[in-house]
């Protein structure tokens, strides 16, 4: 089915009462709460406006229940992960709060969220925990190591992992997750710092069904919108090739910018003219401006496009998965090229808009 945004069929309702079912079987204690929200075709509620969450048709219901009872886990408070569980806690969620640095945990605390001392133990208190964490290093490190949340997992309870990783990763905290008797999902996001702190992110998951139709209702507070594609790996892959598509257009608009002022132009007006076309998007008219005063404010950071794990990960996982299907991919491998340049450089925690410095070095060495 076209991933293209449908209105609810009137199946809704029978969907839903499955999603109970199964919530019932798996979650006992959250499904006594579990209520959700009938769907309404009322052409007064508009499916698509701005303020409205959005759905794929590939979500099995387009409303979610109004409240998420049970306990919620958080794992990993970096950029991404202090916005999310802020949110979830500010929407009144009952949040449990590990950072491997515990200082981070901090503000949280003081907004209300509890604090447990190892992801073992979140996962033990919690009926859903959640992780955002930097790579497939530390992703499979907090659910599978020492401690790690595999341990306090058991029938009834869930996993969500929102980091960035590859399928191979995700797969494997899967099936430690499902040796316990847990359900797992995957729910990388397509979304940066900013829709991270408005509630805007669009969640790409894959996984078990119930547990997507139990969390629901806490993607609808994180996120604009939510696409269920199946299988584990399959969020996995969507994420890296939304990224592949990112990296790319990144390193363009970065050769861009210097070639207009190499020739005289202001790319201050470059950046103008790109945002009134067919080509603009968001990201550029959100970074452009910072980038032709060669600032980087960390929203993405470069080593999270460019991270190190046995030579893969982001673009480069991109890479081995197009690699793996024979896929030709010329343009996202010489944009690779440019980052991994930019990372030796030292730009590892500045923005990935940063890019732009590798080229202005490389024009350098060839004056
Ligand atoms: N920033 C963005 O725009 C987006 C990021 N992502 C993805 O989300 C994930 C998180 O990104 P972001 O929040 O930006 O990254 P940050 O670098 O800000 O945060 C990373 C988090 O991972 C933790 N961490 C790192 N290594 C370990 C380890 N070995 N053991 C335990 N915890 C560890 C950090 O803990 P500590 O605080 O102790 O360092 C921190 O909580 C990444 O996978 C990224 O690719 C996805 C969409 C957008
Ligand atoms: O993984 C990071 C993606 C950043 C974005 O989608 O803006």
């Amino acid at each position: 089915m076209p991933s293209t945004l449908l209105a609810k069929p009137n199946i809704n309702n029978l969907l839903s009462s499955t999603a109970m079912a199964l919530c019932s079987a798996f979650c006992p204690r959250i499904s006594a709460n579990f209520r959700p929200k009938p769907f309404s075709s009322s052409p007064s509620k508009p499916l698509l406006s701005l303020s409205f969450k959005v759905f794929s048709s590939q979500a099995t219901d387009a409303s979610s229940q109004d409240k998420f009872s049970g306990r919620v886990g958080f794992l990993g408070l970096g950029i991404m992960g202090s916005p999310m569980a802020q949110n979830l806690i500010k929407a009144g969620c009952d949040v449990i709060v590990w950072n491997r640095t515990k200082s981070k945990c901090d503000p949280l605390i003081s907004l209300g969220a509890k604090y447990s001392s190892s992801p073992e133990e979140v996962a033990a208190n919690c009926d859903v925990t959640f992780a955002m964490l930097a790579d497939p290093e530390s992703a499979i490190d907090v659910a599978c190591g020492k401690n790690g949340a595999v341990s306090g997992m058991g029938p009834g309870k869930g996993y969500v992992d929102i980091s960035t990783v590859d399928v191979a990763t995700s797969k494997l905290i899967n099936e430690h997750i499902k040796a316990r008797g847990a359900l797992f999902l995957e729910a990388p996001v397509s979304g940066s710092k900013k829709p991270a702190e408005d509630g805007q992110l669009i969640f790409l998951t894959a996984g078990d069904r119930s547990l997507y139709e139990l969390v629901s209702p806490l993607l609808d507070i994180l996120g604009k919108s939510r696409f269920y594609l199946g299988e584990v790996g399959n969020g996995a892959a969507m994420k890296l090739v939304v990224n592949m598509i990112m990296g790319s257009m990144m390193a363009s608009f970065s050769e861009g910018i210097l070639l207009s002022k190499k020739v005289g132009l202001d790319p201050s007006v470059l950046v103008e003219v790109v945002s009134q076309g067919a080509i603009s998007a968001p990201m550029y008219s959100l970074k452009g401006p910072s980038m032709v005063k060669s600032q980087y404010p960390t929203a993405f950071p470069l080593k999270h496009q460019q991270k190190k794990l046995m030579l893969t990960q982001d673009l480069r996982l991109a890479l081995g998965l197009a690699e793996s299907v024979s896929q030709s991919t010329p343009i996202a491998a010489a944009a690779n090229e440019l980052y991994k340049v930019a990372k030796s450089y030292g730009l590892s925690d500045e923005d990935f808009s940063a890019v732009i410095e590798a080229l202005k070095a490389k024009s350098q060495d060839t004056a």
